[in-house]
């Protein structure tokens, strides 16, 4: 069961529990406005890390999901979760051997009306998701459709999420994807660093993630809340 509660999210912060946060980052990235804070990350991501973040974060009323991508790091007590399914691998561990693993291990603890798969595009293959991945990332906007279509009309995953983790993407290959879903929520994530780059991924995708700016320049990680919001 799948009842969106993250529908409205518009904004969202991942921040990864593998690096370091001060707490005045933390504050002001929490009382930024943002919609949720995602807690995720491709590598090093563990129980007590994960735990400690989450703890940090609970001082906020901000929204808090966690996005499962490690064995080690299912934690209980988020606002909600999500599973990644990785579409554009031919590596079974990351499109459905490792989920399963983590259902055979924590099913019974699964709060599935507050759990979503995510269907996640993997497009910038220097980024780690895609080599821990295997993602065959090298797609162009007529190759992506087929995936797109997928995820969205034949597996109706309730989220699509177009990741770049680490550059910023080909916003004409967002629209096309845009243009294409039917039910599928949009999530667009990749180098977002200013309020421009938000702005214009906030177009196409229904929710704009944004991370790694949150360790480089926290000033414009917060600008990047207020451009996706004018769009609405
Ligand atoms: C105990 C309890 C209450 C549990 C409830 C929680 C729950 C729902 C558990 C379910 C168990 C389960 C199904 C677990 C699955 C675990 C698992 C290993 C899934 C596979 C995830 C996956 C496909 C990983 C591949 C990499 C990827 C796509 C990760 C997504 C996140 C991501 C892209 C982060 C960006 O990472 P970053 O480190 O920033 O990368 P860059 O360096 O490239 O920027
Ligand atoms: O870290 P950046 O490049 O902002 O990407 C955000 C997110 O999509 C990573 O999973
Ligand atoms: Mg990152």
């Amino acid at each position: 069961m799948d009842n969106r509660w993250y529908a409205h999210w518009r904004h969202v912060f991942k921040l990864d529990p593998e690096k370091e946060i001060d707490d005045a980052t933390l504050d002001a990235i929490c009382l930024s406005g943002t919609d949720a804070i995602l807690l995720g990350g491709s590598s090093g991501v563990t129980f007590d890390n994960t735990v400690d973040l989450l703890a940090r974060v609970r001082r906020y009323s901000v929204d808090c999901a966690l996005e499962v991508s490690t064995l080690d790091g299912a934690v209980p007590g988020f606002d909600g979760y999500f599973v990644p399914f990785v579409m554009n691998t031919k590596n079974a561990d990351w499109l459905m051997l490792k989920q399963l693993e983590g259902l055979q291990q924590y099913g019974a603890f699964v709060p599935w009306e507050a759990t979503a798969a995510s269907g996640y595009i993997v497009l910038n293959e220097q980024s780690t998701a895609a080599k821990v991945s295997e993602a065959e990332a090298n797609l162009s906007s007529q190759d992506v459709l087929p995936y797109v279509w997928l995820t969205d009309r034949l597996l109706h995953m309730p989220v699509l999420y177009i990741e770049y983790s680490g550059r910023f993407g080909d916003m004409s290959l967002l629209a096309r994807v845009a243009a294409e879903l039917d039910q599928a929520q949009l999530f667009y994530g990749g180098g977002i660093d200013s309020a421009d780059k938000a702005a214009q991924a906030a177009k196409h995708a229904d929710t704009v993630v944004v991370g790694n700016v949150v360790y480089d320049n926290l000033q414009a990680a917060i600008s990047t809340v207020q451009a996706v919001k004018r769009m609405v």
